[in-house]
């Protein structure tokens, strides 16, 4: 299992270090544009490896693609993280570019490869990833509602004073400062409705809190975060690699499914060897239909801002 990693800064560095210690890929090649960058941070990361007990091979290159030839997964991480103040769909106007040339450099060593997108405003450029690349739409997968759901289930443990392990719960919708539909009615602890547990006006503030969860990030950063999206997205790609069929909400192109349609945008999916191998319809109570619907029209502005 060969898996590139686009972008050597702080989430991709973060994405290769997990796929690493979770040892299930033979090998991860990791690319920046910076000269030196990727093959330094894959250097310093295979220093760890006797020290964390992996055998995955980490090598970096400097933007030579035909490193990356033959890779059954990659993830695009490259293009620029939002300061504090900024949304993520002010990220567009950088980043479209780099995800564009990133993607169809992949695809052209690796023809075959399955498409992790992570570069923000992620919706869009998931989207913009299929308009480029023409790959099936299970080979390409947008990294979000996995991260939004980790800390969904953070806060709820938090507002439940009970372990993480107890909880489940998950976010749908766009991955975005106000798109973002936390599960509150759905979200659990051992199999009892959280409600049971909290009242409503602390489980909005857990939703609200869930919304803003990168903003909050990257006040406190000054840029955004990288642990739980290299984690997030190390779930991912071991859930495709060992063909675990997880579900996990991704952005996916939705053709009716949620009543939507050419938009890629956050729902339940299952994971296997082939990328996206179902959508999972759940049902939705009228409100969050409502919300869904609210945010996949902000996506499909920010989808608009595209020259493709
Ligand atoms: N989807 C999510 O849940 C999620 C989570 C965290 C971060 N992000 C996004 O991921 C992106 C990266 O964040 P970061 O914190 O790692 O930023 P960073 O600045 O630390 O790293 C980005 C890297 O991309 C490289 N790069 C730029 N253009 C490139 C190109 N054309 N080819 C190859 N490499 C190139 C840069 O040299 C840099 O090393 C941002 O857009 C950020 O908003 C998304
Ligand atoms: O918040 C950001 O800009 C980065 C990422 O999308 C996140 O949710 O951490």
């Amino acid at each position: 299992m060969k898996v590139t990693v686009v972008g050597a800064g702080a989430v991709g560095a973060s994405c290769a270090e997990y796929i690493a210690i979770k040892n299930f890929a033979s090998e991860v090649v990791v690319l920046d544009i910076k000269e030196g960058y990727a093959e330094g941070k894959a250097m310093d990361l295979m220093q760890t490896a006797s020290l964390n007990g992996f055998d995955t091979k980490i090598t970096g290159t400097t933007n030579d693609y035909s490193k990356t030839a033959g890779s059954d997964i990659a993830v695009i991480t490259s293009g620029i993280p939002r300061k504090p103040g900024m949304t993520r769909e002010e990220l567009i106007g950088i980043n479209a570019g780099i995800v564009k040339t990133v993607a169809m450099s992949l695809i052209k060593h690796s023809p075959k490869v399955i498409l992790i997108v992570v570069s923000n405003p992620m919706d869009t450029m998931t989207y913009l990833a299929h308009k480029v690349t023409g790959l099936p739409k299970n080979k390409i997968i947008g990294m979000g509602g996995a991260l939004d759901s980790a800390r969904f289930k953070y806060r709820l443990a938090e507002a439940l004073d009970a372990p993480i392990s107890d909880i489940d719960g998950m976010v749908i919708g766009g991955h975005s400062d106000t798109g973002m539909v936390p599960l509150a009615s759905h979200a659990t602890r051992n199999s009892i409705k959280v409600t049971e547990f909290i009242g409503k006006d602390r489980l909005e503030q857990v939703v609200e809190d869930t919304k803003v969860g990168g903003a909050t990030l990257t006040k406190l950063l000054g840029t955004s975060a990288w642990y739980a999206p290299g984690a997030a997205v190390s779930s991912l790609v071991q859930a495709i690699a060992c063909d675990q069929k997880k579900m996990f909400p991704c952005s996916t192109l939705l053709n009716g499914e949620y009543g939507l349609k050419d938009i890629c945008i956050g729902v339940p999916v299952i994971l296997g060897k082939n990328g996206i191998e179902k959508i999972v319809d759940i049902p939705l109570s009228d409100e969050e239909k409502t919300k869904m619907q609210e945010s996949a029209k902000g996506v499909a502005n920010t989808n608009a801002l595209l020259e493709v």
